[in-house]
């Protein structure tokens, strides 16, 4: 999978700004969240497809009781999206219920079912927040990779880590479960308000199947120069 842009914009308008300035004939796989789902509704989708080629991932991290989650499911099921979230602490019983929602909605709608995540710790949770603020006394990587089991056997289709965990969520997932890494930052970027943050080149090295980027592309001066440069030193691990 090439690297997935965070369209973390306020609106469409900036959205498709950004996009603009990427050759049209760059397929890219953005990830549409919530700050963008909540001001343009599923509009957003549509709106995107139709100004550039695209995969889409999105990411709304659903966790609440398991008949809410698999309606709210059911209705991202029909929006033709590659790829959802949901919160791994919500449990087996929300998990399975999401996944029932997506294929449910997408067979609704005819379009093939949007893969299911997990997301297990987010990587601005470090241990320390683990310990006094969540109050699981466990190493984080060790929390990580209980919650992807718990996931690959509530029909996940991958989870959603830090990179760093990728080797112990491999040593109790199958190969084809997926380990989408955000908290990606390359050499000298600006880290912000992540804490379990790896390079491109390393994430690709430690088995990610793929990573995700927000800021160090989005706010970078030239955008495209540095998704260029991150998608580089991805495909040959090497930054
Ligand atoms: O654990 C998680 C889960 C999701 N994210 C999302 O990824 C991007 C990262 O953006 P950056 O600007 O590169 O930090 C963002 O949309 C998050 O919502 C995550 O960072 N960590």
């Amino acid at each position: 999978m090439t690297p997935i842009i965070a369209l973390d914009f306020k609106d469409q308008a900036t959205t498709l700004d950004f996009l603009a300035r990427f050759p049209k004939d760059e397929r890219l796989f953005v990830k549409i969240g919530m700050e963008l789902f909540y001001a343009e509704g599923p509009a957003i989708i549509t709106a995107i497809q139709a100004a550039h080629p695209v995969d889409i991932f999105l990411d709304l991290k659903l966790h609440d009781i398991p008949n809410t989650v698999e309606k709210a499911a059911w209705q991202l099921g029909k929006l033709g999206v590659a790829l959802t979230t949901v919160h791994a602490a919500g449990g087996k019983e929300m998990m399975l219920a999401a996944k029932r929602g997506l294929l449910a909605g997408a067979k609704a709608a005819n379009h093939p079912a949007p893969k299911m995540l997990a997301i297990t710790h987010l990587t601005s949770t470090d241990q320390t927040m683990l310990e006094n603020q969540l109050s699981i006394d466990v190493p984080l990587n060790q929390a990580v990779q209980h919650l992807a089991a718990i996931a690959q056997a509530s029909d996940a289709d991958g989870v959603v880590a830090s990179a760093l965990e990728t080797p112990l969520i491999r040593s109790v997932t199958k190969p084809e479960f997926l380990v989408v890494t955000p908290g990606i930052r390359p050499h000298g970027a600006a880290i912000g308000d992540q804490k379990r943050v790896v390079t491109p080149g390393r994430a690709k090295r430690l088995g990610s199947s793929a990573i995700v980027v927000g800021r160090p592309i989005t706010q970078a001066p030239d955008p495209v120069e540095a998704y260029q440069s991150i998608k580089k030193a991805w495909e040959t691990a090497h930054d």
